[in-house]
């Protein structure tokens, strides 16, 4: 059994415009991720990559199927058990300031997650464990007393990562953590959670829609189309040999979740439902 078991996954939004239909945003999604794996979840804007990066940490409850981390059928945890739970599962979003709140120090920020799950660390061993948290993640010591506002787009981001590892968790989603970053900072920053992972075996769910990204970070691909997994296969294999026909049209057209670039899904011509859905 993998670290991570997604099963069968269903998520209904309810319309956002009243009158309008309901977002079947994953339709029985079926992935899972090892210990040491990054797994990468890719596929154009709306296709439902975050929603399934949310589900697979409870972060909103889903309609039905299962989601197993650690052992841990998650959506069967009590709000006691779930809460203790996180300490195990955390997540790294896009925006490094949008996460981190902006009146609190850089030190209060990553010692957080440490307050809430490990009461028994004193006040000192939280001090010194964030201390080298810093180092870890490439920062100054320094910087434990700077507000979020002081520090660059990359070392925020660096802050979004150490508080997520600081209490060890063996799985973590990492939503287009480094979308918003230049690319050399991008590179430093995937180069830095590649580091991590390798020292600690944890499982990487990794929700882009950048191919040049997934293709460095992950050792599998996902790729979802309307809410499904259309396939699923090796990284170098997706890229060398695309079972699918829209996974190809994915690789020729370098995915872009801008809008302006969605016509190059026009040219797609893969199986009636995403042809249906890609003139829509
Ligand atoms: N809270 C919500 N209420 C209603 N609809 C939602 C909600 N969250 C997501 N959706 C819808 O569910 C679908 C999947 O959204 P999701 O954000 O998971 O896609 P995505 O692939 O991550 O897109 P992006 O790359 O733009 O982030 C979309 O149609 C979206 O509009």
């Amino acid at each position: 059994m993998s670290l991570v078991e997604i099963s069968e996954v269903v998520k209904t939004f309810a319309a956002r415009q009243r009158g309008a239909e309901p977002v079947q945003a994953l339709k029985g999604v079926s992935l899972s991720v090892d210990e040491g794996e990054t797994v990468a979840v890719i596929g154009e804007s709306g296709s439902g990559k975050s929603t399934l990066g949310k589900a697979a940490l409870r972060l909103l409850d889903v309609d039905s199927g299962t989601i197993t981390v650690a052992g841990d059928e998650i959506g069967a945890l009590d709000a006691k058990r779930l809460r203790a739970k996180r300490a195990d599962m955390q997540v790294v979003f896009q925006e490094p300031f949008e996460s981190l709140n902006p009146r609190l120090a850089i030190g209060s920020i990553i010692a957080e997650p440490l307050q809430i799950h490990r009461p028994d660390l004193s006040t000192t061993e939280i001090r010194s464990q964030v201390v080298q948290m810093l180092d870890k993640v490439g920062l100054p010591e320094s910087s434990a007393t700077r507000l979020p506002g002081e520090l660059s787009g990359g070392q925020q981001q660096r802050v979004g990562i150490a508080r997520a590892v600081i209490t060890r968790p063996r799985f973590l989603v990492l939503d287009e953590p480094t979308s918003s970053l230049d690319l050399s900072i991008r590179a430093q920053v995937l180069a830095l959670l590649a580091e991590l992972q390798e020292e600690s075996r944890m499982a990487y769910l990794f929700v882009s829609h950048d191919m040049h990204t997934v293709e460095w970070i992950s050792d599998r691909i996902a790729v979802m189309y309307l809410g499904e997994i259309v396939e699923t296969a090796p990284t170098r294999q997706l890229f060398d040999a695309p079972g699918h026909e829209y996974t190809r049209t994915l690789l020729s057209a370098r995915l872009s979740a801008d809008p302006r670039e969605r016509h190059a899904y026009k040219a797609f011509s893969g199986d009636t439902t995403v042809r249906q859905a890609s003139t829509a």
